[in-house]
């Protein structure tokens, strides 16, 4: 029996992850796909934003949310059940999609593939790592080195790097394949740098694509033929030693609303409060008065975008909620207080 394919897709806070799958499912080429959405925060936006994009590609029923944590901290209780509903079925899809959420460390998740139920029947195809090329060109990740210096001598048992550089470094670590996305953002120049600066990290041999709105082409992405958990020892990560890592260094929490009359308070009121928080994600659902349609809004970082996605189901409840992530220590009350202002 052929073991099914499995495509790894992980990348920080942002990077374009679903906005890539959301082109991969429209341009599946009659492939039959499941996914399999994790997100880190308890509402599952993603996954609402990927069903019914493609029925046939990827009927709702494929598409599994796990949220509410890391995929990687939650292999036995969550992901190895899901994968075995998946398998188990009587017609099961030609590959799986993972969506890791933003602060995941992929290599506990390829490491679960190595579970004798799973091995047998599935393999990790590749690993793709989706980089934010604005993200990287504005420094996000590089550790500011007089602010550790600082927390180390507040803390002197912190033993590790800036958590979003050692996220990077991790996601880079054990991919197959880059994809330098929001290559629209960021002039040529800057992206050559950034190109040159990736394959430090990365292990020889393996190719950074461009993209723009995670436009790439399928027969790129699928079809590695890594068998990735085979060499996970070609995979370092800064967690090698702590098999039980957790994710202290976030905060998530999520904030409701009922509807509101216009976008444009909640918008006045983010820029300031990203910047003074210093928010690193935000994404959610806008309930507009009078609108039939919902309002997607998506932060990462101080960019803002908004949208109309589709219109609400008769059944749904027309209510508005943000989910907002950001480093350990977010002033949560002052947050929810500045958003229930203009939510409420
Ligand atoms: N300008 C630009 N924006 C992009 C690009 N790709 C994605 N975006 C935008 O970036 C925001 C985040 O994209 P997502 O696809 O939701 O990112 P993600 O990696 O799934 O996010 P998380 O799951 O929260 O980690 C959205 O507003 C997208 O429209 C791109 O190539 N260029």
């Amino acid at each position: 029996m052929s073991k099914i394919p499995t495509t790894v897709i992980t990348g920080f806070l942002g990077a374009g992850k679903t906005t890539l799958i959301h082109h991969l499912l429209q341009n599946a080429k009659g492939r039959r796909l499941a996914l399999i959405v994790n997100e880190f925060g308890d509402v599952g936006v993603d996954g609402e934003l990927l069903r019914g994009c493609n029925e046939e590609a990827c009927p709702e029923d494929d598409i599994v949310e796990l949220a509410n944590g890391c995929i990687c901290c939650t292999v036995a209780d969550d992901f190895l059940p899901t994968m075995q509903k998946l398998l188990d079925r009587p017609s099961p899809p030609e590959h799986i999609i993972i969506e890791t959420s933003g602060l995941a460390l992929p290599k506990p998740l390829v490491k679960a593939f190595q579970w004798p139920d799973i091995r047998t029947r599935a393999t990790v195809d590749g690993v793709v790592a989706l980089i934010d090329a604005d993200a990287v060109a504005a420094g996000r990740f590089a550790t500011d080195e007089t602010a550790l210096a600082l927390a180390r001598a507040a803390d002197p048992s912190l033993d590790h790097d800036s958590p979003l550089e050692e996220l990077y470094e991790d996601q880079l670590a054990c991919a197959d394949l880059v994809i330098l996305n929001k290559s629209d953002l960021v002039d040529d120049d800057t992206l050559s740098r950034i190109e040159s600066d990736i394959s430090c990290d990365t292990r020889d041999g393996v190719k950074i694509v461009r993209a723009d709105h995670g436009a790439v082409d399928a027969s790129i992405l699928l079809g590695l033929f890594a068998g990735a958990e085979n060499d996970l020892e070609a995979r370092p990560s800064h967690h090698d030693a702590e098999p039980d890592h957790d994710h202290d260094d976030f905060d998530s929490f999520v904030v409701r609303g009922g509807e509101v009359a216009s976008i444009d308070p909640l918008l006045a009121a983010m820029t300031p409060l990203i910047a003074a928080h210093d928010i690193l994600r935000v994404k959610g659902i806008i309930a507009i008065e009078g609108r039939p349609a919902r309002m997607v809004i998506q932060a990462v970082g101080p960019r803002i975008q908004h949208h109309f996605d589709r219109a609400w189901k008769p059944e749904e409840a027309r209510i508005s909620q943000l989910v907002v992530i950001g480093q350990k220590g977010l002033d949560q009350a002052a947050i929810e207080n500045a958003l229930a202002a203009v939510l409420l």
